[in-house]
């Protein structure tokens, strides 16, 4: 069956070697033929004749003349209402089903659904490196997130339970927390499989089924994700995914049979969500944008602190909401940090997202690579000092030429007003901001219309604590840095969210509580 299913989706040049200890796929080998539309338990495709629009591998481009169009690895086919109501349907009636199950029954397949994510790691990584870009080692990790949610929420489902409450007179109350409906989760495209997992997976624990929308961009393995759910033995049209952009998207928004919108992406879009979710007055959880502070005190251990700016700024090719860019190191060990820092940046290997030494990949697309060097030379221009890399890189392999990549930026001499230091650049371009005092960096920190994430280094555990009540983000870091085990909430404060995903919490923002009052006497009637 995994053979069969492995086969369906690629279509590999005869010479790859298929042990699977050695790498499957090449870049620039990969070729994804079926459909990537999946509802009612099956691949499907969109009933829309003429508008398949084309997928990228960031990569590896066509050849170095093509360098803006970038070597196809699949076509997407976006849904339309006829096939976004299909989708809602068949979620429809997979949630009379699943609802009804306890959560015990619920749990056993969750768990064999995490087994097969397990037996399928390395294909999964292996796709989202050849959608996304980034490096093998890291889309592994990406995949043991969304399993371990999985497992996480698996465990939680049998959990879920009312109250029951004494009233006088013998009455009494309880509660029970049902399900919500058919859930809307739609994806960006920097984490394509987590995010669909770590949506999904609270979902379902909590008995609601899901249409998922991953972002255009990447496409393929959201629908692995359904294919393993089905597997494993949930009913059909449990998960489903449709492909495509702002229509479809908008689509399951307003659709009258969504129930809930959890949303990952830009802040401009996360409103329009909100707004088109308040037309049915759904609930949403909206995971949006940051430019989230790291402050380094002097007193930190200086590797440690180092360690946690390179992971702030430069896991997946800097594409990551969370991340700390504003990087404040207190003025009396700026210079040290810097040489260390921009040591370690410039050691980073970068190249061929699918070999074990590469620790940067490609960036997503051409428009994005641009849009994130034009912000460094936007830096330049308003006086910031290039203290290391912000330029394309071109590999020496031939057939990586002309992929989206780029050396890691460090960015020095930053002030607060700078554009590099307020926007959102969601590359691999670090902003390193001198401070005196605590008082001062803790204003400066939280003078941002965002608050996703925050993180401190010092190794005085009433300043960490103490700082850390001050700052005004959802998600804050004592000495590391952009780690999210699964048992842990994770979002936004201010404009970079509402709601949470993970940990426990989560199981409320995809259930809702059912009051019942239970009369053991008579009816004191007023009337
Ligand atoms: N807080 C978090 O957990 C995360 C936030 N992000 C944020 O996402 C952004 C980058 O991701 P992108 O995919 O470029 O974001 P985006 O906002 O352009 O798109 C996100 C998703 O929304 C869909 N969409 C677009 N217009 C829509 C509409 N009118 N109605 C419904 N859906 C619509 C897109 O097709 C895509 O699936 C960054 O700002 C980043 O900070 C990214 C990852 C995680
Ligand atoms: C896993 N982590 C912390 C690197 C990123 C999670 C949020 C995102 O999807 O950008």
């Amino acid at each position: 069956m995994l053979q069969r299913l492995r086969g369906s989706l690629l279509r590999r040049p005869a010479a790859t070697p298929p042990a699977a200890a050695i790498r499957c796929l090449s870049s620039g080998s990969a070729d994804v033929r079926v459909p990537l539309n999946f509802w009612a338990g099956k691949r499907q495709t969109s009933s829309r004749k003429c508008n398949k629009e084309n997928v990228y591998e960031p990569a590896t481009v066509l050849s170095p003349s093509h360098i803006c169009a970038g070597r196809v690895l699949c076509l997407l086919d976006p849904c339309g209402a006829a096939e976004v109501d299909q989708a809602v349907s068949a979620a429809t009636s997979a949630f009379a089903h699943w609802s009804k199950m306890s959560g015990m029954e619920r749990a056993r397949i969750m768990i064999e659904a995490a087994r097969i994510i397990e037996r399928r790691r390395e294909e999964i990584a292996e796709m989202e490196v050849v959608n996304n870009g980034k490096s093998i080692t890291e889309a592994r990790l990406d995949v043991d997130s969304g399993r371990l949610c999985v497992e996480y929420y698996a465990a939680l489902a049998s959990t879920l339970a009312g109250q029951h409450v004494q009233l006088p007179g013998g009455s009494f109350a309880y509660t029970r927390r049902e399900p919500l409906g058919v859930c809307v989760g739609i994806g960006a495209w920097n984490y394509p499989f987590q995010i669909a997992a770590w949506k999904s997976a609270p979902a379902l624990a909590c008995g609601n089924s899901m249409v998922f929308k991953p972002s255009p961009v990447t496409p393929v393995t959201a629908v692995m994700l359904a294919e393993i759910y089905g597997e494993a033995g949930a009913p059909e049209g449990l998960l489903n995914v449709v492909q495509g952009g702002q229509e479809t998207g908008s689509l399951l928004c307003r659709h009258p049979d969504v129930a809930k919108v959890s949303f990952t992406g830009s802040v401009p879009t996360g409103k329009k969500v909100m707004e088109m979710a308040s037309e049915g007055v759904k609930p949403v959880t909206l995971e949006l944008g940051g430019k989230s502070p790291l402050i380094i005190f002097q007193d930190s251990d200086l590797q440690n602190a180092v360690s946690g700016a390179l992971m702030a700024n430069f896991l997946s090719q800097g594409q990551v909401c969370s991340n700390g860019t504003r990087v404040f190191v207190q003025k009396d060990i700026l210079p040290k940090f810097v040489e260390e820092v921009v040591r370690r940046t410039r050691a980073i290997e970068i190249g061929d997202p699918l070999l074990e030494s590469t620790r940067m990949g490609a960036l997503v697309n051409h428009p994005h690579l641009e849009k994130v060097l034009s912000f460094v030379d936007q830096a330049k221009k308003e006086g910031a000092t290039v203290l290391c890399g912000g330029e394309a890189f071109v590999p020496s392999d031939p057939k990586l030429r002309g992929g989206y990549y780029m050396t890691p930026c460090v960015l020095g001499g930053c002030t607060d007003t700078m554009t590099c230091v307020k926007e959102e650049i969601f590359g691999p371009v670090m902003s390193v901001l001198s401070f005196e005092t605590e008082e001062e960096v803790l204003r400066r920190a939280n003078d941002t219309t965002m608050g996703l994430a925050a993180g401190v280094f010092t190794r005085d555990v009433k300043r960490a604590h103490r700082v850390v009540e001050h700052l005004k983000a959802g998600s804050c870091f004592i000495n590391n840095y952009n780690i999210t085990p699964v048992e842990v909430p994770f979002g936004g404060f201010k404009m970079s969210g509402i709601g949470r995903e993970n940990g426990q919490v989560t199981v409320e923002y995809y259930s809702q509580l059912k009051t019942v009052f239970v009369e053991m006497g008579d009816v004191d009637s007023l009337f």
